[in-house]
């Protein structure tokens, strides 16, 4: 704990949607987290994955006394894409929870600013061995985990966001073969 990072906890609130049609709008649209691993309280439904090789969305049931793990984009790259992050996003919850306000509580780890993102080959011959598997993807960013953070939270933004498929808009590790 020697540096300054991007980690941050985060309280969500989104209230139930005023009009019918507004159920299936996302209300986190689709993306993946930058960071390292982050961890969801939830007590209602909402939360979507679309794991890797799926064309479909699929619900996360929020388990009580459990949080919900996410691998960031952060981790896929260190992992040297071992670990993948997870494409999510939040709609509306389903069936008669869709009443109620949704209140979320995540804690995001992220790296320290300084570091550089790469994939950790000098310290896993498992990691190394992935990454020579893998020669047409950029595993060497050459960009601080600051000016990477910085980046994605600006392509994050909403006006970069026109629809719930437009995650690769907010340039996450999966949408490309490069991931810088
Ligand atoms: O509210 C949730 O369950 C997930 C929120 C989320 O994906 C995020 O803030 O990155
Ligand atoms: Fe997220």
């Amino acid at each position: 704990m020697e540096e300054h990072s991007g980690s941050e906890a985060r309280c969500i609130r989104n209230p139930p949607p005023q009009v019918k049609e507004a159920a299936e709008n996302p209300a986190i649209g689709a993306h993946t987290d930058f960071g390292s691993l982050s961890f969801l309280h939830n007590r209602l439904g909402g939360l979507q994955v679309m794991p890797p090789g799926h064309d479909e969305w699929s619900f996360v049931r929020p388990i009580p006394g459990h949080a919900i793990c996410n691998v960031g984009d952060a981790l896929a790259l260190f992992s040297g894409g071992i670990l993948q992050s997870n494409i999510h996003r939040v709609v509306p919850p389903p069936g008669a929870q869709v009443e109620y306000e949704r209140w979320s509580l995540v804690f995001f780890t992220r790296p320290g600013n300084s570091g550089v993102l790469h994939a950790l080959v000098d310290s896993s011959p498992l990691i190394a061995e992935a990454v020579k598997k893998q020669p047409d993807r950029n595993f060497e960013t050459g960009s601080t985990a600051a000016a990477w953070f910085a980046r994605r939270i600006k392509n994050q933004r909403i006006n970069n966001r026109t629809g719930p498929e437009t995650w690769a808009a907010s340039r996450g590790t999966e949408h490309t073969p490069t991931v810088v």
